[in-house]
């Protein structure tokens, strides 16, 4: 069946479309992708709301703070725009899609309280598209138990199940995650990492302007200081054991702060490839392999630092012919698919739920 996946990550960059073939199970083909990004002044919204997201106890909707309403109204309308130029470009009526999976903005992450929020409104997605819709794909693993997060590994299972197995999947988007598959048929252990590129990007944006550091020509120049990123990795969450995840403000770029931009760019970038060498100890087998999706994968200075760091092949995923802009949007298209099964989305060594389940809520139009 076709299905349809929305992701807007970490990074606030914008809307992910993407259009796969799916039975839910192995059989997987992404056939269409295109990204939507949002304004400056829908960020600085988005932006906001994560800040006072983090503020608040539990997720709560309160009148005083329309910065919050604001931004799900943003997300939500962006989505609708995104899917209806997405359909009319594709030559695609609204019977055609099976289901969207709508993951939302993630504006906090807290599975410590017990929970975790993505913003943005299904039932007017699936009101406005007249497709029926999946959203909320982390609350029923948060209230499980679970980290709520990484979801993708069950994905990832689905693009690789045939290849050549120990091998790992590795998502650079503003954090990192890192799906291990082994031999046996669902034999997967999946954590966050450490930061990817929203640190860089945070790090650029203060001392440029800039959104990020394009291709990792700033950190190219620059040197690494390994004390700082020895001490940025003394850090509690980097000897804990998987299933862990985190949020994007988990991390901050104060350890650099009096570094030159370019050394500052490039001690930052080798702290992610050391953040993703570490979580290979946890891991029953080294991989063959680490396959790498997200936007990190055209950070030529990350890539090189991964390879120094893993010692291993770091391939992009396009070399098995696959788009890795387009990776988290497939796996939440794939991931709705499985939720209309009632398929596990989620399990004890990727999550850390007591037993595998399944997430999402449905709207049915
Ligand atoms: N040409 C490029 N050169 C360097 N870095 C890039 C380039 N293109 C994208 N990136 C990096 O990739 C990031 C976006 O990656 P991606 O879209 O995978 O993240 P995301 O989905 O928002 O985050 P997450 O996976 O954490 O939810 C940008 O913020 C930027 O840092
Ligand atoms: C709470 C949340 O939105 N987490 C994201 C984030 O972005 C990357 C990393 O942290 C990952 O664990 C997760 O997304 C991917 C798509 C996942 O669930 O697999």
């Amino acid at each position: 069946m076709l299905a349809i996946g929305l992701m807007s990550g970490t990074s606030l960059d914008g809307v992910d479309v993407a259009l796969i073939e799916t039975n839910g199970e192995k059989q997987v083909k992404p056939l269409n992708f295109a990204s939507y990004p949002y304004s400056d002044t829908d960020k600085a919204c988005l932006r906001e709301a994560c800040r006072r997201a983090l503020t608040m106890a539990a997720p709560c909707f309160i009148p005083e703070d329309e910065v919050i309403y604001q931004a799900e109204h943003i997300v939500t309308l962006r989505h609708i725009q995104a899917v209806k130029d997405f359909l009319k470009k594709n030559a695609l009526g609204n019977q055609a899609i099976k289901v969207i999976g709508f993951h939302g903005q993630t504006i906090a992450h807290r599975p410590d309280l017990g929970w975790t929020w993505q913003i943005g409104d299904g039932a007017a997605l699936a009101q406005a598209t007249k497709i029926s819709v999946v959203d909320d794909f982390r609350s029923h693993d948060v209230q499980a138990g679970g980290e709520g997060a990484p979801l993708l590994p069950i994905y990832h299972w689905a693009l690789f199940s045939e290849a050549s197995h120990p091998l790992a999947v590795l998502n650079l988007g503003g954090i990192a995650n890192i799906t291990w598959i082994g031999a046996d048929e669902n034999d997967l252990i999946a954590c966050d990492t450490g930061p990817a590129n929203g640190m860089i990007d945070d790090w650029v944006k203060a001392k440029t302007g800039l959104d990020y550091d394009e291709s990792g020509l700033i950190a190219s120049k620059g040197v690494v200081h390994h004390d700082l990123v020895d001490a940025m990795m003394s850090q509690k969450f980097f000897s804990q054991l998987p299933p862990k995840s985190l949020d994007r403000s988990d991390f901050s770029i104060e350890a650099v702060a009096n570094l030159s931009i370019e050394d500052g760019a490039a001690t930052l970038t080798a702290f992610t490839a050391e953040s993703v060498a570490r979580s290979l100890s946890f891991f029953p087998e080294r991989p063959s392999k680490i396959i790498v999706a997200g936007g990190g994968r055209h950070n030529v200075t990350m890539m090189k630092m991964l390879h120094d760091s893993l010692k291993m092949p770091v391939q992009p995923i396009e070399d098995f012919h696959l788009n890795g802009d387009a990776t988290e949007a497939e796996g939440f298209a794939y991931l709705a698919v499985r939720r209309v099964f009632n398929k596990p989305i989620s399990f004890p060594k990727t999550t850390g739920v007591p037993h595998p389940m399944t997430g999402g809520r449905i709207h049915y139009i």
